[in-house]
C-alpha cells in the first residue's frame, strides 16, 4: 500500500461521513434515550461527532434482534460456502474503503496512520478472511465408541454473543472476535470501547452491504456501566468475549454468576518481560526487536515488552543501541505518513500514563511528555518490585531490571501477576527452550518480538486471561460448544431386556 502526504490524509479527514447511530437489526438508529455523547480527536482536541450513548434498553433491543436472527437460523443455519461467501465479500469491501477507515481509526484513536495503513486495516482484512475461508474446512468429530454405537462430536454455534472491545486495536480486536464468532453461525451484539466507537459501527454498515443479515452483527456504542454491564449480565446472552484490562475482565465473571452463568472468555492486561542473556547475538537487532516491543503502538498494547530483564555483561551495550533505535520512534501527528509514535488514546490515559512517569527515579532515554503525546521512554528500576515493574502502564515505558544468571531472569519474568507475552534473546538455544518452557505465558518469542499470527492462538495465563483464546482454529472453539449425538446400532433382539 503505497501511502498518502499528510494533507492528502487530512483532506480525507476533513471530508469523512462519520458515523453517528448505534447499529441494530441492520441500520442505524438513535439512542433510543436520545442522548449522545462527543468523541474527539485526541491528537488535536477537536470533537469529530457525536454517537448515540445507548444504555441497557437499547442493549436488549439489540439482543433481542440478535435472537431472532440466531433462532431462525437466517445465518446461523446458512449454508457454510455461502456464510464464506458473505464474509469473503465483507474483506472486499473494507478493502475497498480501507483507506477511509484508517483515516478514522488514526483520527478517533491517536494511532499513526503509518499503523492504521500498514497494520491495523491490512489485518483486519487478514483475519476476517482467514475465519472465513475456514467455516467450510472444519469438520465434526465421530469418537471411537463401540462397534454397536455411532458417536459423533459435533461443535454448534454458542448463540448469541457479547463481544466487548478495548480501544487500542478497534478495528483488529472487533476483527479477532467477529471473524470467528461470525464464521461459527453466533449472531452478536459488539459494545466498541467510547474512545474509539467510530470504525466498528463502519464495518457492520459494510457488513450489512456484503448481505449479512440483519440482526446479526449489532454494534452498539456506550459507557462501560450503561452497555458494557448490561451485556454482561443480560439473561439471553450466552456468552462474552471480552478484551481490556483486567480490572474490568474480573468484573465480567461476577455479571456471569450473578446473571445466567453465561460462558466467559478475558483476553487482559500484561507486563510482558523481555530477557536479554549475556549470549545473546548481534544486540543491534535484539535492541531493534526490544524498542519494537515496548514503543509499537504508543506501548498501548496489552503484549508490549514493558519490562527489560537484562544481563549485567551485555547492559550497557544494550542500552546502547536501544537509544540508538528509539531515536527513529519520533512523536508527531499522527496523519503525517513519517510519524512512528501519535497521540496517546484519551487525556484521561495521558494523565495516568504521565502519573507513572513522575514516580520514576532514573530516567535513562527520553521521558518527555506533551499535551497528549508520550516520547519513547527507558527507565531503570531499583528492582522488580518497584511500581513501574509490576502495573500495566500501557505507554511507552520500558522498565529496565539488572540480573547476573539465566534462572535469576526466569524468576523475575515470572514475578507477576500477569501472564500474556514473553521474549528471550540468548544463543544457547537448548536453554532458551528451557526457558520458554518455564515462563508462564501465552505465548513466548525466542529472539524476536510478537504476538504469533492469525494461526496461532493469542491470549494469557494467570490474570491476562480466562476461558479461551483469540486467533487460530483454537478462537472458534470459544463461539461453539459440544453436543454428542449417541446412535444405538444394535438390533432389538441384540438386547437383552426383561
Ligand atoms: N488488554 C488490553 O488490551 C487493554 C488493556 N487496557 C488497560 O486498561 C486500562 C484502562 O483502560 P480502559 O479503557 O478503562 O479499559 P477497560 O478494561 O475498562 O475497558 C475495556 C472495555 O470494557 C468496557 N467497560 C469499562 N467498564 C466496564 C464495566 N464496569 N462493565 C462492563 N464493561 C466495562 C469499556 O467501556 P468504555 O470504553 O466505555 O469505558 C471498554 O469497552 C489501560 O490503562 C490499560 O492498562 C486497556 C485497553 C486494552
Ligand atoms: C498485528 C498483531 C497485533 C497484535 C496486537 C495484540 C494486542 C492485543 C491487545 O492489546 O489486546
Amino acid at each position: 500500500m503505497s501511502l498518502l502526504t499528510k494533507d492528502e490524509y487530512e483532506s480525507i479527514a476533513a471530508h469523512q461521513d462519520l458515523p453517528t447511530g448505534a447499529f441494530i437489526d441492520g441500520g442505524y438508529r438513535p439512542a433510543i434515550s436520545g442522548q449522545v455523547f462527543e468523541t474527539v480527536n485526541p491528537a488535536t482536541g477537536a470533537l469529530l461527532t457525536s454517537i448515540a450513548a445507548c444504555g441497557v434498553e437499547d442493549v436488549d433491543f439489540a439482543v433481542e434482534k440478535a435472537r431472532e436472527a440466531f433462532d431462525d437460523g437466517r445465518w446461523s443455519k446458512m449454508h457454510p460456502s455461502d456464510r464464506k461467501d458473505v464474509l469473503i465479500r465483507l474483506c472486499k469491501l473494507i478493502t475497498r474503503n480501507a483507506r477511509e477507515l484508517a483515516v478514522m481509526e488514526s483520527i478517533d484513536s491517536g494511532k499513526t496512520i503509518y499503523d492504521c495503513e500498514t497494520v491495523d486495516v491490512p489485518e483486519t482484512i487478514h483475519c476476517l478472511k482467514w475465519h472465513a475461508e475456514a467455516i467450510d474446512k472444519i469438520y465434526d468429530q465421530v469418537s471411537p465408541a463401540s462397534d454397536d454405537h455411532i458417536a459423533m462430536v459435533v461443535r454448534e454455534p454458542i448463540g448469541v454473543v457479547g463481544l466487548v472491545l478495548p480501544w487500542n486495536f478497534p478495528l483488529l480486536m472487533l476483527a479477532w472476535k467477529i471473524g470467528p464468532a461470525l464464521a461459527a453461525g453466533c449472531s452478536v451484539v459488539v459494545k466498541p470501547a467510547t474512545e474509539t466507537s467510530l470504525t466498528a459501527l463502519k464495518v457492520a454498515e459494510l457488513a450489512s452491504e456484503a448481505g449479512l443479515p440483519r440482526g446479526v452483527l449489532n454494534v452498539v456504542p456506550g459507557g462501560g456501566a450503561e452497555v458494557g454491564e448490561p451485556i454482561g449480565r443480560h439473561m439471553d446472552i450466552d456468552m462474552v468475549s471480552f478484551t481490556g484490562s483486567t480490572v474490568t475482565g474480573k468484573k465480567f465473571l461476577s455479571y456471569s454468576a450473578e446473571s445466567n452463568a453465561k460462558e466467559v472468555v478475558l483476553e487482559m492486561g500484561g507486563k510482558n518481560p523481555a530477557i536479554v542473556m549475556d549470549d545473546a547475538e548481534n544486540l543491534d537487532r535484539v535492541a531493534a526487536h526490544v524498542v519494537n516491543g515496548a514503543f509499537w503502538n504508543m506501548g498501548e498494547n496489552c503484549s508490549a515488552s514493558s519490562r527489560l530483564i537484562v544481563h549485567k555483561d551485555v547492559k550497557a551495550e544494550l542500552l546502547e543501541r536501544i537509544a540508538h533505535h528509539a531515536k527513529h520512534w519520533n512523536v508527531g501527528e499522527p496523519l503525517d505518513p513519517e510519524t512512528r509514535m501519535g497521540a496517546l488514546v484519551s487525556e484521561g490515559h495521558y494523565n495516568k500514563v504521565c502519573g507513572y512517569l513522575e514516580q520514576a527515579e532514573n530516567v535513562l532515554i527520553g521521558g518527555k511528555a506533551e499535551k497528549g503525546f508520550v516520547e519513547a521512554t527507558v527507565v531503570e528500576v531499583p528492582g522488580n518490585d518497584a511500581t513501574l515493574a509490576r502495573e500495566e502502564i500501557f505507554g511507552p515505558v520500558l522498565s529496565v531490571i539488572e540480573v547476573s544468571g539465566f534462572d535469576e531472569a526466569i524468576s523475575i519474568a515470572n514475578d507477576t501477576e500477569y501472564g500474556l507475552c514473553a521474549s528471550i534473546f540468548m544463543a544457547n538455544a537448548k536453554r532458551a527452550i528451557r526457558g520458554a518452557r518455564a515462563i508462564r505465558a501465552g505465548t513466548v518469542t525466542v529472539n524476536s518480538f510478537g504476538e504469533g499470527d492469525i494461526t496461532t492462538p493469542f491470549g494469557g495465563y494467570k490474570q491476562s486471561g480466562f476461558g479461551g483464546r483469540d486467533n487460530s482454529v483454537h478462537a472458534h472453539d470459544q463461539y461453539t460448544q459440544l453436543k454428542t449425538i449417541w446412535i444405538d446400532l444394535t438390533d432389538d433382539e441384540d438386547e437383552a431386556v426383561d
